[in-house]
């Protein structure tokens, strides 16, 4: 009998293809947004495909009374009652490592547009004025620390775009020490939670979402960043206290920040931001680019393919 999959969020559609040509497959990005009818549609499928959008636990597991496997077409696990699914006998699979230049990426670009400040000059240009002097107390990102809280694959990637830039880095993991094979070539330095806090320029957050995290970045770790630093959040939204953020970048203690994961996605009308100075707000989409798409896709056809066989 064919095994059938479920893909109920977007993926590149060569991958969905070459599953077709083997699987019974239904792909309805629609279904993330319908929980009854995702519901209707796990019954009898053997393997599940998801973004960070569907909640893989309670009334969505057990209608999947029949899956082996989840893929998981990104890294967060958060949206996955991962150790229900593995009671159930169902595997896991998440696409480790193929969206990490894609967040790499975004936070040396995030990094270097929020402490030159120049990009937000279009209206005014545009407009007749000229605000060359008021723009000219942007700043470099060579020379300056990037401070990594969470020292995995992604903050690995991050810190060697960065290096590339001029940037110093540390990091910290709390799963890493000095010892750790990541930091043997000397050039990122392993620091505390603390330091990362209070000395880096630019800090970026690399952590899963997990009790020991969630909440880490309240109002009292925002107040002892770096007067004019800058924080970029591409890891999930609730380890970061987005009210005390936004009251750091109105009071002026920060320079900047860039958000692209929040509390709630999709983000509803939020006042606390109206009015941030140096704010990126971005939805989600650090990891998604057109090629980090295929390669995420790709790595879970493969994988569907090989836990199916
Ligand atoms: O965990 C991830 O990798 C990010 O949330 C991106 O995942 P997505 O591509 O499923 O949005």
């Amino acid at each position: 009998m064919t095994h059938r999959i479920l893909i109920c969020e977007f993926m590149d559609a060569p991958a969905v293809e070459r599953l077709r040509a083997r699987f019974d497959v239904v792909y309805d990005p629609t279904l993330v947004d319908d929980g009854p009818r995702l519901r209707a549609a796990c019954a009898g499928v053997d393997a599940l495909v998801v973004r960070n959008r569907t909640q893989v636990r309670g009334e969505t597991l057990a209608a999947l009374d029949r899956c082996r496997v989840v893929g998981r077409l990104g890294v967060g696990l958060d949206n996955i009652d991962v150790a229900a699914c593995e009671a159930r006998g169902m595997r896991v699979i998440p696409a480790t490592g193929a969206n990490a230049l894609s967040v790499a990426e975004y936070v040396v670009t995030a990094a270097l547009v929020l402490r030159r400040g120049a990009w937000s000059a279009t209206p005014d240009v545009a407009a007749g004025k000229w605000p060359r002097n008021a723009l000219s107390s942007g700043r470099e990102v060579g020379g300056c620390t990037l401070g990594l809280i969470g020292f995995g694959g992604i903050g690995q990637l991050t810190a060697k775009l960065a290096l590339g830039l001029g940037m110093g880095v540390i990091a910290f993991d709390a799963m890493m020490d000095a010892d750790h094979p990541a930091f043997a070539d000397g050039r990122v330095a392993c620091a505390g939670l603390d330091e990362v806090i209070q000395t880096a320029d630019v800090v970026s957050l690399h952590v899963p979402l997990l009790d020991s995290t969630r909440g880490l970045f309240d109002a009292a770790r925002i107040a002892a960043m770096k007067p004019g630093a800058v924080l970029v959040n591409t890891a999930r939204g609730g380890i970061v206290d987005e009210a005390a953020l936004a009251d750091a970048l109105k009071r002026g203690h920060l320079g900047g920040a860039a958000l692209d994961v929040f509390n709630d996605e999709p983000l509803p009308r939020s006042p606390h931001f109206e009015g941030c100075p140096n704010l990126l707000l971005t939805p989600h989409i650090a990891g998604v680019t057109a090629e980090s798409n295929e390669r995420v896709s790709s790595l879970i056809a493969d994988k569907l393919i090989e836990a199916l066989a």
